[in-house]
């Protein structure tokens, strides 16, 4: 087990002060040996229904696939499980009070020693009242050993589509309702704030796309997602496809040498060299070195990890975060990556200033095509740090989110091999042995859905977090401003009333001519790229990117769990990582005969067959105009505007 993924009595502690009111939300959910204790659910019919659900043969949330296939994490997996169904059912977890108690506990909490005492008492005699949002409260044993987001699952089961997790005085609202979190995520998103994840983020990204609220976001999100149009995606292509032949001869040696890889390294190299390109036209070239502005980078990005499972924020404390080493490391990676980026603004905008080329709406200057590059031609009019701290967001949201995609497409290849041999045969016909191109990326249907299919069962991340910033109604409950809100996407993904086999890896579940799988044709169901105005800005890059990765890899390798393991365990950070890395054996494929498939068709650029924003040309497009195929805008549109005016 990760300490990471557990809930600590510290971290419970921490809560409970004013500064953990700003704590992370693993932290909070986080780690140690602390006890939960939620009441019996009330006895909804909601909760009914979704009982039922269970006994037809919910989630598990098991360490790796889902697929049964290593007995000892089954075993374990199982009597986690049985424990948790157990303490579930005997009423432990269920709280009789009703569900304003919570929220007043909250605001209570933070003003204070006396506040959080009188909160904790408040907690302790409420009881007895009509039940509202079902709830959660007390201890945390029984979900702690695995990644914070699976034993949600069960929970979820049990008490619904929303319910209330308390520790003490702090409370979260755990949304796994299509309904709500369209609600959240879209209908009323002006009434909900990014919250914790902006506390905690802030240290790196600033005032970023990720973190910022409010009219910084709307500003910022205006000029940074014209420049993801459809000519700047489509040049990313070849960017992919060079980055990825790197990865392929690093591959090759180790065959040759008959040495095991550890793909999830790689994999966080291969995300790394292309964003780096992407975004600020600079090359990290992670795949072949270890530099200094390589290890800054992961120094910097652990921290962020580190300071979202940690039950004690030591980053806080006076002095101490002055003389800690691991804060001067720290601190000394941050101050590398801003000069560098600072130094790489500087060069760009002097490119800027000697070419010569007109500023248009698919603006690209071919040298390079970077989103930095084009937001100094654009005369986007913002400060340095602000245009860091934007690059500094696109660079983690689009470095470890791809990264965990293909660590988890291959784990599931693995285990899988009727898929990958299907995988195989389609990049066999359509790649053969050239780089792709964006034609080739429209005809890789097979391949796309396998990503779908990744993403349905590995959301990265798991969970969305949003605070109320109004009173609002959620699942016919009432609720206030201030509440913490943890959108379960994993749940989303696995409800077993939505989908069929919800464990089970099937990218025939999506078929090939079919729409692209996304948030609005799924009804909220599947939310790989979130929803609403606050929807990924690099959906299309990121299922091309991995697209064409998979594709090429596949087409030179075979991909085997590598002989003595260690077993595939999942932990969160940001994403969802491998606990002890993803080890495979990787063998030189020999290569069957080219036979073209005539019956291959590309995937229509015709409306209905797209994505929202995922996936094709027709969505570029409609990014580059601020629209998604339901004809609502996403940027720089009155409707997005007026949501967040
Ligand atoms: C497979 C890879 C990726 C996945 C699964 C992913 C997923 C997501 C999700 C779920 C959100 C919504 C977060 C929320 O609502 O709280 C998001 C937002 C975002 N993503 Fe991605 N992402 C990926 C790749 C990328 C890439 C490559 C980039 C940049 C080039 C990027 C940039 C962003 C930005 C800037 C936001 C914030 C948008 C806003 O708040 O307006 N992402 N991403």
């Amino acid at each position: 087990m990760s300490s990471a993924t557990s809930v600590s009595a510290s971290a419970m502690a921490a809560t409970s002060s004013a500064a953990a009111a700003a704590a992370p939300p693993c932290r909070l959910l986080g780690s140690g040996q602390a006890h939960l204790r939620l009441p019996p659910p009330a006895a909804s019919g909601r909760r009914r229904l979704l009982l039922r659900c269970s006994a037809s043969g919910g989630n598990n949330g098991k360490g790796g696939g889902g697929d049964g296939s290593d007995p000892i994490l089954e075993e374990r997996r199982r009597r986690r499980q049985a424990e948790l169904a157990a303490r579930i059912a005997s009423g432990e977890f269920t709280a009789q009070g009703p569900a304003w108690i919570a929220p007043l506990a909250a605001g209570l909490a933070k003003l204070g020693r006396p506040g959080e005492l009188a909160a904790a008492l408040l907690t302790k005699v409420a009881g007895g009242g009509g039940p509202e949002i079902p709830q959660a409260v007390g201890s945390m044993s029984a979900v702690t050993g695995q990644a914070f987001f699976i034993p949600l699952y069960d929970l979820f089961l049990a008490y619904g589509g929303i319910f209330r997790l308390n520790f003490g005085p702090k409370s979260f609202l755990i949304v796994s309702d299509p309904a709500i979190a369209k609600h959240i995520l879209r209908d009323n998103s002006k009434a909900y704030s990014k919250g914790i994840l902006a506390e905690i983020l802030e240290f790196v990204m600033g005032t970023g796309l990720i973190p910022a609220d409010g009219e910084i976001w709307r500003v910022r999100r205006r000029a940074i997602v014209p420049a993801m149009h459809q000519k700047y995606v489509t040049a990313m292509i070849s960017l992919f496809g060079e980055a990825s032949d790197r990865l392929c001869q690093k591959l090759d040696k180790a065959a040759s040498d008959g040495e095991d890889v550890e793909m999830e390294s790689l994999f966080s190299r291969l995300t790394l060299d292309v964003i780096g390109k992407a975004v600020f036209n600079y090359d990290f070239d992670s795949l072949s070195y270890d530099n200094g502005i390589v290890e800054a980078v992961y120094v910097t990005l652990r921290e962020a990890e580190m300071r979202s499972t940690s039950p004690i924020p030591t980053w806080e404390i006076p002095i101490w975060k002055d003389i800690s080493p691991r804060q001067k490391k720290v601190n000394e990676a941050l101050a590398l990556i801003n000069k560098t980026l600072d130094e790489l603004i500087d060069i760009c905008k002097r490119l800027v200033e000697e070419e010569d080329l007109q500023f248009h709406e698919e603006y690209m200057n071919e040298q390079d095509p970077s989103i930095l590059h084009f937001l100094l031609a654009s005369g986007d009019d913002v400060s340095s740090k602000q245009l860091r701290d934007d690059l500094m967001t696109m660079l983690i949201a689009g470095h470890e989110t791809s990264a965990a995609v293909l660590t988890w497409t291959f784990y599931l290849l693995s285990k899988y091999p009727n898929v990958m041999a299907k995988l195989q045969d389609e990049a066999d016909t359509v790649l053969g042995d050239r780089l792709p191109t964006i034609e080739d990326v429209k005809k890789l249907k097979y391949t796309t859905r396998v990503i779908n299919e990744s993403l349905r069962l590995y959301p990265q991340p798991p969970v969305l977090i949003r605070r109320s910033i109004e009173e609002d109604t959620l699942g016919g409950y009432p609720i206030g401003r201030g509440e913490d809100i943890f959108i379960s996407v994993w749940n989303l993904h696995r409800c077993p009333k939505h989908w069929d086999d919800a464990d089970v890896f099937n990218p025939e579940r999506w078929p090939l001519d079919g729409p692209n799988p996304n948030e609005t044709n799924q009804n909220f169901s599947y939310l790989p790229f979130g929803g609403g105005p606050r929807k990924c800005v690099g959906d299309m890059f990121a299922t091309f990117e991995t697209v064409v990765a998979t594709a090429m890899l596949v087409r030179r390798f075979d991909f085997q769990m590598a002989p003595g393991a260690p077993p595939v365990e999942m932990t969160t950070g940001a994403t969802i990582h491998t606990t002890e890395g993803l080890k495979m054996t990787v063998t030189r494929r020999t290569k069957p005969p080219v036979i073209p498939n005539l019956e291959m068709k590309v995937i229509s650029d015709s409306p209905e067959n797209m994505s929202s924003t995922t996936s094709m040309p027709v969505s570029a497009a409609s990014i580059a105009s601020g629209e998604d195929q339901q004809g609502q805008a996403y940027l720089g549109d009155s409707r997005y505007n007026t949501l967040t005016d």
